[in-house]
């Protein structure tokens, strides 16, 4: 028996009141493991990586077992506090899975149960990986060697929540889905003093607002506006009180394109303002540019056209072609070593954002996002 929507559901919950942040999921770890060897069957085995230990991956070997097909879900949260209310809340202070993490183990438990009772019939990895928001946990899990021999896909597939979509319609399209991000993380250090005497002084907060305000231009004024682009300073911190000039201004924040180009000539640009900014106001900086496994989603041309034609044609399937979006995904970067699709899932909360601290997902998403890509991995194994 596959698992029914209120088993879908109960899992959902549990997992929305462990959220926990980036490479430190350990009692998420434990409770998908739990799972996982509940269905234990002669022809599955489960892996452990090392050097990224909350990661699990779990093969199931096919009956013709000439291929093998790839699924993955992320499984960290983010450092929010929830307010949404529910009785099923987050547990643990400042951590919730704003982003529907809880949601995508979800689904992947639910694929993975349905092919635990129904042998498939071609080999099957599930990579159940940690972070997503920081760190690219994909990239880390690749870089270990953790794909090879039997545990290599040839394919791999993987899903997003998307709470402005309605709750289980599926959507998705040709070519790139999400952008490619890069962090940023800059540190102007001056020279701080007397507010009363700023000749003394070297303002890295005047720096900081100066950098701000100039990076503005790089999608003004360096980015083909047809092609679209995001520079966007989060979190700026400076100074201490109101009578003391800043010795330094710190400053994170994020680039997003949809092509690697056009992210590489933005980099550029914001270390030129950094180092621009820097010599103007005679304070140093230090600054850090880290794109990690965040490279443009770039759906593959044969499993994305099967994709949109299985679900368009599935009767059982609400499929929509959809724009691609500014959201970043480490999905990026193991879709650069083995072709793939991601797509996304409604989950019908369109009054709040991915990331929002009252964000809930629709849990009448959960079965029909289990059973369409149940189904269409089914499809893709027969080819
Ligand atoms: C789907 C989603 O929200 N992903 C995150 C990925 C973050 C990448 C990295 N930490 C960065 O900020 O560049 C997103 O914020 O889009």
């Amino acid at each position: 028996m596959d698992l029914t929507a209120s088993e879908l559901s109960q899992i959902r919950e549990d997992l929305h009141q462990i959220p926990e942040l980036a490479l430190h999921e350990t009692r998420t770890h434990d409770y998908l493991l739990g799972k996982i060897n509940a269905w234990q069957t002669p022809y599955m085995t489960i892996k452990a990586v090392p050097a990224v230990p909350t990661a699990i991956l779990v093969h199931l070997a096919g009956t013709r077992g000439e291929r093998t097909i790839g699924y993955r879900t992320d499984i960290d949260a983010l450092p929010v506090t929830e307010k949404t209310g529910l009785p099923f809340a987050s547990t643990i202070p400042g951590q919730m899975h704003a982003c529907g993490h809880d949601v995508h183990m979800t689904i992947a438990l639910g694929i993975l149960q349905h092919f635990t009772q129904v042998q498939p019939e071609q080999n099957m990895v599930f990579f159940f990986q940690p972070a997503e928001e920081n760190d690219y946990g994909g990239k880390r899990v690749f870089d270990a060697g953790a794909f090879s021999g039997m545990w290599r896909p040839d394919e791999f597939f993987g899903l997003h929540d998307n709470p402005q979509l309605p709750a289980g319609q599926i959507a998705s399209r040709m070519g790139t889905l999400f952008a490619g991000t890069t962090e940023i993380h800059l540190t102007f250090t001056g020279v701080s003093g007397h507010a009363a005497f700023p000749q003394q002084a070297n303002d890295a907060l005047v720096a900081a607002a100066a950098f701000v305000m100039q990076v503005q231009t790089v999608v003004s004024r360096n980015v083909d506006p047809v092609r679209g682009g995001v520079v966007t300073i989060g979190d700026l911190h400076a100074g201490t009180i109101g009578n003391v000039i800043a010795g330094s201004a710190h400053l994170d924040g994020t680039i997003r394109a949809f092509r690697q180009t056009d992210i590489e000539m933005m980099q550029g640009r914001v270390r030129a303002i950094a180092e621009g900014v820097a010599a103007t106001y005679g304070v140093t900086a230090g600054l850090q540019l880290i794109q990690g496994g965040y490279m443009p989603v770039e759906n593959a041309p044969e499993q994305t056209r099967d994709l949109i034609d299985f679900m368009t044609a599935d009767p059982a399937t609400d499929f929509s072609d959809i724009a691609p979006a500014m959201t970043g995904e480490d999905f990026g970067f193991l879709l650069q070593q083995f072709p793939g699709t991601m797509v996304w899932l409604g989950v019908g909360d369109p009054q709040h954002t991915l990331h929002s601290d009252q964000m809930s997902p629709d849990e009448a998403s959960l079965l029909p996002g289990v059973q369409a890509l149940t189904r269409f991995l089914t499809h893709r194994m027969a080819e």
